[in-house]
């Protein structure tokens, strides 16, 4: 069971205005008014909310927080967007059991709404000002490095990135999704195959395609529906562990990359993820059907899906170095969104990990932790990496699990969280402070754990369980809202800390304090400006490597900040256009330098620039997998010569090699055996005479009937 939330609040001032696309109305949720619940329905709701899984999340002027349903606690950041399209009208955002009162302006923004419903795969924060022009990026910025200008149009971006995908049809305002579409009331034209593939299809398998659109309306995009259907072929006939038919697994998969935002692309890849694998269907089947976009990813994933059972086969994710190499090499080699789907692909395996056998979900839980969490944490989708780490300690920690979520439903106060954003809103108003975002979150329960574990604490002495994020505009701001603060809480003493005089070793700047909610609930408030906020989530005081606890290589700071730069900005232009089936996806590329960097920063990294850093390969070698690293540039001989298997014969990615001066590259799988002895033919002819005289030969001979 699970809990933890988040709240966003954007700045009131300076009212943000979304284009009319934009609106909510015309993305089928739930009206505004319907979301609201009332202060005492907070009250009462708030233990069922707490054991179901409750996150919030609401935006200032039209509050808009529900419950979800959550089996785990994670801190729900950016899972949100269908949960509240599923919801009747009236339980609405609303049906959580707590309320935002409505603040001064009484217009709902769609633009908030909109980012209720789809938040970015990177946790951000919502910027004061848009224009409706400037959702995509435009020809100008991409031209454009004027850094001040960068950064808007980055947070425009990564707000952007939890996408508009092109409607296929609006549904009116209030009619949650799920009302009555099947997939014979599809908003579209089907193509004449893939009418008469339709009717095929086993009821379970339509019931399952009307599920998922009820939960998000990508699902009626005319790429997924196809790509929907092609799966079913794929997998008809096949059953998961648990029974359940195969393709109940791909539309999970696909489900979840959609909450987090992803595009038709990744979504159709996300339904197809296993047809390489487990299908008769190959690269030029679905590269045929769904063009370079969708099969490249699907093989992405199919590469990913095989170094992962290699690790898992070979123990590797117990060996710390090795998995770390694993985790870097992952992002480094796959284009990001395949790490994404691969991503989403296990938190589906993990969320139903009871249907195997007990060693495997060790095994599963144990590799999940050591390699998907970090990738989670560090392309920044937070939501995921909660989920996964607590149900693998669910699993590896089972007695402490039970234990701390039953202190935890004790202690945790999701109303006090509205509540307290609520007071820190109206105090900043009052004394004029205009702000970019006030956000709040409850810790995961697994992060609670580790903490008490590091720091050797109880669970009383954890004070971030409930934490408030202010992001304001200049530094002067930050210590205006401190004053604020501390007059509005009595604070905790010695709990203060300015890392804005004096920043962390890593360049990190922002002002903590705890202060007493209610007497009883210790809450750490963190204030700092926008810069700062990007600097704490990226570079090298990014959250992912702070949690991580440093990193060796200069070079997987630049690459993981590019490969979740990426992710944010594909998601946005993929779905500004909107991709034919036959659209290779591969010719979108962001620029190569993140916003912060200049443009001759020498560190910038990206896929297409020759990184110093060294390489990581998988090295096979008597059938026993490693995680070799190798400086850049380096060939097989050198690989070679490092494990002294000079008279071993090596393959390179399955595929034999003429010349073993050719240079490995990020990911290249090298197999390393024994060198068939030289023999003449004859020889090995009188060979196989022997063996078949010994019987060493069984000939399959299928007697006829
Ligand atoms: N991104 C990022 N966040 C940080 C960093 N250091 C601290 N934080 C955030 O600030 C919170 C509190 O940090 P500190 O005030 O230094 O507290 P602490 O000494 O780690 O111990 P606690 O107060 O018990 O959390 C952390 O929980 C993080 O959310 C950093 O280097 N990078
Ligand atoms: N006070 C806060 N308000 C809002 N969000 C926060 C706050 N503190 C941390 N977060 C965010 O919550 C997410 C989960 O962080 P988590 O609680 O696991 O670790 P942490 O509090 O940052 O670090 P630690 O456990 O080491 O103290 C991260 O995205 C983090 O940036």
């Amino acid at each position: 069971m699970s809990v933890p939330a988040i709240a966003v609040y954007t700045s009131p001032p300076g009212a943000v205005h979304a284009p009319p696309e934009h609106d909510a109305s015309s993305r089928g949720t739930a009206p505004c008014s319907a979301a609201a619940a009332s202060p005492s329905a907070a009250s009462s709701h708030r233990h069922a909310a707490v054991a179901g899984g409750l996150s919030c999340l609401f935006s200032s002027p039209c509050a808009a927080p529900r419950a979800t349903g959550h089996e785990e606690l994670g801190a729900l950041w950016h899972d949100r967007s269908d949960e509240s399209v599923v919801l009747p009208v009236g339980a609405g955002f609303g049906g959580g059991g707590y309320s935002y009162p409505q603040s001064s302006s009484s217009s709902p923004s769609p633009f908030k709404l909109r980012d209720h419903l789809h938040r970015s795969p990177v946790p951000l924060f919502h910027s004061p000002t848009t224009s409706p022009a400037s959702r995509s990026p435009s020809a100008s910025w991409l031209a454009g490095r004027e850094r001040d200008r960068l950064f808007s149009s980055f947070v425009r971006n990564a707000l952007g990135s939890c996408i508009d995908y092109a409607p296929v049809t609006s549904l009116p305002l209030g009619v949650p999704a799920a009302a009555g579409v099947d997939a014979a009331e599809l908003a579209f034209e089907l193509d004449e195959s893939f009418s008469e593939a339709e009717p095929s299809c086993e009821p379970y398998a339509h019931e399952l395609l009307a599920g998922a659109q009820a939960r998000h309306r990508i699902f009626r995009d005319e790429l997924v529906v196809k790509a929907f259907f092609e799966a079913e072929r794929a997998h008809r006939g096949q059953k998961r562990a648990s029974g359940d038919p195969y393709l109940q697994h791909c539309v999970e998969t696909a489900v979840h990359l959609a909450k987090i935002g992803a595009n038709a692309t990744v979504v159709s890849a996300g339904l197809l993820h296993d047809t390489i694998d487990d299908s008769f269907m190959d690269y030029d089947h679905i590269f045929r059907m769904f063009g370079a976009g969708v099969a490249d990813l699907v093989e992405g994933v199919s590469k990913l899906s095989h170094l992962s059972k290699l690790a898992r086969d070979n123990n590797t994710a117990s060996r710390t170095v090795e998995a770390d190499r694993l985790h870097t090499m992952f992002l480094a080699m796959a284009d990001a969104r395949a790490v994404l789907i691969k991503l989403a692909d296990r938190l589906h395996n993990m969320k139903t990990i009871e249907a195997l056998p007990l060693v495997k979900q060790q095994r599963f839980a144990k590799e999940t932790m050591e390699i998907f969490v970090p990738l989670a944490n560090r392309l920044g989708i937070a939501s995921w990496k909660d989920q996964l780490e607590n149900i693998c300690f669910k699993h590896l920690n089972p007695e402490q699990h039970k234990e701390l979520s039953s202190k935890l439903v004790m202690s945790f106060d999701e109303a006090l969280l509205t509540s307290s954003l609520d007071k820190l809103d109206k105090g900043l108003r009052d004394e004029g402070i205009s702000y970019h975002s006030l956000s709040g979150r409850h810790k995961s329960l697994y992060s609670i754990y580790s903490k008490m574990i590091k720091k050797n604490l109880t669970m009383d002495d954890v004070h971030d369980i409930h934490g408030l994020r202010l992001v304001v505009e200049t530094e002067q701001d930050c210590y205006r809202a401190l004053d604020i603060v501390h007059k509005l809480w009595p604070r905790v003493t010695g709990r203060f800390k300015d890392y804005i005089s004096h920043p962390k070793m890593n360049g990190y700047r922002s002002l903590h304090t705890v202060i007493m909610c209610d007497g009883v609930h210790p809450f750490e408030i963190q204030i700092r400006t926008k810069e700062m906020h990007l600097q704490a989530e990226y570079g090298f005081a990014a959250h992912w490597s702070y949690k991580e606890g440093g990193c060796r290589h200069s070079f997987v700071l630049q690459m993981v900040e590019w490969a979740r730069w990426v992710l944010t900005w594909q998601c946005e232009a993929m779905s500004k256009e909107r991709p034919s089936a036959l659209t290779n996806s591969v010719g979108i590329r962001p620029p190569c330098p993140f916003p912060l960097h200049t443009e001759d920063c020498p560190y910038s990294y990206s896929q297409q620039c020759n990184h110093e850093g060294p390489i990581f390969v998988i090295m096979l070698k008597h059938d026993k997998m490693s995680v070799q690293e190798l400086p850049a540039n380096s060939t097989v001989v050198d690989l070679m010569e490092r494990v002294g298997a000079e008279e071993l014969r090596p393959r390179i990615n399955h595929k034999p090699i003429s010349d073993p001066n050719r240079k490995l590259s990020m990911g290249d799988v090298v197999e390393l055996t024994p060198a068939l002895p030289h023999k003449s033919l004859t020889e090995y002819r009188e060979e196989i005479q022997r063996m078949y005289e010994r019987g060493g030969f069984t000939l399959a001979i299928t007697p006829r009937s």
